[in-house]
Formats: structure tokens, sequence, C-alpha cells
């Protein structure tokens, strides 16, 4: 018997996301008659307790003799149960230092991490993630605060509907002006603004008409990296070289940020990938960008004027177009930036409908049942404690004290 535990969440502010529904959880049970899951009592996720009960899910304070625990966010140090396996985002790979203090507490309790993020197909693509649920939700975010902004039309909060086919109900009447969107980037979280910009009914374009022309209705174009990207001496765009020298290349969003009212930033980006445009751009006369949907959310990164997060019950801030300083929201001569790291919150039930559904379908089986399996392995930074060869770049973040 293998004895799969969905552990409370930790952190601060509670995240109340889950890696398996009840009706997932009860699935695998069907289909599954040498799996057991508990999960751990939670008064936060989005699931009661009595959700899994009715399910026909233990529900207990007690996980301890579980083989593998899933978790959503970071495992305070205090709560970590020695010589387990743990799932679940440690944002450790980029050698994040608010995480090397729990990263070397796993060392030391011999546990197994494999970090969901690291979770990817042959070609590199991430197979699990919130990403999709992230942008329909900073998508929505973004165009509410347009709509505040210009006092064209009112948007309900997301986080007050009860799940994503409510939400598209409240579009029903939606008038957008002419305005055009960028829609930058082309994995999860691309495919989630698109959601909504086609549930909005915002049209799409090709990037050169959006550049050249001017509509009498709402626009958006999506620019992946040959549009954003150019190397510094070809000016040609390859992907994989890209991914592998992006401090080659020099940007070329400038250009839509004159043709541009609303950003919708999906991108994956880096401290060696360039910037969509930086601070002193925003001066220009021709800068039209007036609300950022920065989904992406690297604090003063890809987006520069991205000056840290917001929470959910207050999405949006302004930043002055002179000081660069934050300011409240909608003001003249501020451009309004939504910010939030922890989008999917809005929308928890759906997000975690839609990440149990892929951890079943690729990864499930494997886990419990061939933890040699490449796409495990790959994952897998921690073994009983040991830094894998995989993650051997990450050394010094083990070692140093
Ligand atoms: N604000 C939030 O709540 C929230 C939630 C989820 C994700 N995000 C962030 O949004 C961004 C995009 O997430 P996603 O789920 O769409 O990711 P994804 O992995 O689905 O897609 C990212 C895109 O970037 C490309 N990419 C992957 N690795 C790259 C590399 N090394 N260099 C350059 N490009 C690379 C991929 O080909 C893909 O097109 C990430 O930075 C993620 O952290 C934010």
């Amino acid at each position: 018997m293998i004895r799969i535990g969905l552990i409370r969440e930790g952190k601060t502010p509670a995240d109340n996301r889950v890696a398996l529904t009840p009706a997932q959880c009860k699935w695998i049970h069907k289909n599954s008659t040498d799996v057991q899951i508990i999960v751990q009592s939670s008064p936060n996720r989005c699931f009661s307790d009595k959700e899994y009960r009715q399910a026909g899910i233990a529900v207990q304070d007690d996980v301890s003799a579980c083989d593998v625990l899933f978790g959503i966010k970071e495992v305070p140090v205090s709560q970590l149960i020695p010589g387990k396996t743990y799932l679940f985002f440690s944002h450790t790979r980029k050698k994040q230092p608010y995480n090397q203090a729990l990263f070397h507490a796993m060392m030391e309790q011999q546990i197994t991490l494999i970090d969901y993020e690291c979770l990817e197909h042959e070609d590199g693509q991430r197979i699990i993630g919130f990403g999709f649920f992230a942008g329909v939700v900073g998508a929505h975010n973004g165009m509410m605060a347009w709509g505040h902004r210009t006092g064209a039309y009112d948007l309900v909060r997301v986080h007050k509907q009860k799940s994503f086919h409510e939400l598209i109900h409240t579009y029903f009447g939606l008038r957008i002006p002419a305005i055009k969107i960028a829609v930058t980037g082309s994995g999860r979280v691309a495919h989630g603004i698109l959601e909504i910009m086609n549930l909005m009914g915002v049209h799409e374009v090709e990037p050169d008409e959006y550049l050249q022309r001017q509509y009498t209705y709402p626009v958006y174009t999506q620019l992946k990296g040959a549009d954003l990207y150019r190397h510094r001496s070809s000016g040609a765009y390859n992907r994989t070289h890209f991914h592998e020298q992006p401090e080659e290349y020099i940007g070329h969003f400038l250009p839509y940020a004159h043709q541009t009212d609303v950003l919708m930033n999906g991108i994956y980006w880096d401290t060696n990938i360039p910037r969509l445009f930086e601070e002193k751009d925003i001066l220009h006369p021709a800068f039209r960008i007036q609300t950022i949907a920065d989904i992406t959310d690297d604090a003063h990164g890809s987006v520069p004027i991205n000056l840290g997060d917001q929470t959910i019950d207050n999405p949006v801030y302004g930043v002055d177009k002179v000081t660069l300083q934050k300011t409240a929201p909608y003001l003249p001569g501020s451009i309004d930036v939504m910010a939030v790291g922890n989008l999917p919150n809005e929308l928890p039930r759906d997000a975690s409908r839609y990440f149990g559904e892929q951890l079943i379908k690729y990864i499930l089986e494997d886990l419990l049942r061939n933890q040699g399996s490449q796409v495990i392995q790959r994952a897998t930074m921690l073994d009983k404690g040991k830094l894998t060869t995989h993650f051997d770049y990450l050394h010094d973040y083990a070692k140093e004290r």
C-alpha cells in the first residue's frame, strides 16, 4: 500500500490551493486499489475537510505514516517530517536566498524533494503548473484596472465568483472600447490571457498589422520570442539558442509600447534576459501603455516598474512616470501596475482541479511505481537529503551556511 498525504499549507498568508481535489482523490482510490490518500485537516483549503470526507477520504492531523507528501507552497521548517518524499514548489532552483534555510533543513532531515516546477517533458516544457489560471485572473484584473482608470466599464472581482464558469457569465454585455492590448509569452500564462481576451470579445491581430494600424474595435496581439528579441549581431531569433545565451539578444518590444494601451506580460524572465523596456523609456512622448498586468511578476524584472507585489484584495498600484515612485492607482501622471504573486488563489477550486488533472495524467503513475523515470529523476533536487547530479549547480547554495 502506498500512502499519499495532502499536507496543510503552512506559509503565511496561507495558500488555499491543493494538489488533488476530493473528486480526484476518489477517482484515484477507485482506480488504484494499492493507493491510500490521507488529507491533513486544514481550515483554509478551497475544498473543506467535509468535502474530502464526503468523498470517502480520511481527514486527520497526523500524516507521518504517508510515503509521499503533496503540498503547494514552501513547507515551514518546523513542519517538515524527516525522511519523507515531498512534492511542492520550493522556489530554490534559482538559488533564492529566502529559501536557503529550508533547503538546508531538508538536507539535514534526509528529505527527498521533487519540485513541481522541475517536472519537464523531454524538450524542457514544464508539465504541471498553475500558470493558466494566473493568466486568466491576471488578464481579468488588468482589464478591470483599465476600466477603473478610464471609467469605460466595470468588472467584478474574480475571487467573489464561485468559479471560472460564473466569471465568464459576468462578461455578458461587456463593451470594451477600441484599445490595443499586447500579450507577451507563449506558455501557460499566455494561454490563460488569450482565453480571457477571446471571452471578452477582443480580436486577435498579427504583430505587424498591430504596429501599423489603428482599429475601430478592441484588439490584441500575441508577442512571442521572435517578436520580442533579436540576436545582437545576426538580427535573427533561434529559440534554443536564445534559451542558452539570452544575453546575446536585444529586446524589440519598444515599438509595441508605442502602440499599446494595456500590456499583459506572461513571458518567462531571468536576470540575463533583456527587459521589455527600460525605466527611461516611459518618459518618451510616444510611450502609450497606461496599464500593465505583470503576471510574470518579477520585481524590477522584465517590467522594470514592477515595484513589488500587491495582494489579492488590493492588486493595483500606480507608478509615477517622473519619480518612478509607487502611488495610488489611477492617477493622471502614473502607469497602473497589477502585480500579485498568487493570482490563481482568486480561482482556487478551478486552479486546483486543473493542476490535479495534470498531476494524475503525467506524473502520478511514475511517482508511485517508477521513481527512476527520467521525468521524476530530473525533478528530484534532493534524494534523501543529498543534492542530485542534475542540480549540481546548486552546490554553493547547498553548502553556504
Ligand atoms: N503571478 C502569478 O501568480 C504567477 C503564477 C504562475 C506563473 N507566474 C510566472 O509567469 C511566468 C510564465 O509562467 P508559465 O506558467 O507561462 O511558464 P511556461 O513554462 O508554461 O512558459 C514559459 C514560456 O517561456 C519559455 N521559456 C521556458 N524556459 C525558458 C528559458 N530558460 N528562457 C527563455 N524562455 C523560456 C517557454 O518556452 C514558454 O514559452 C513565470 O515567470 C512564472 O513564474 C506567475
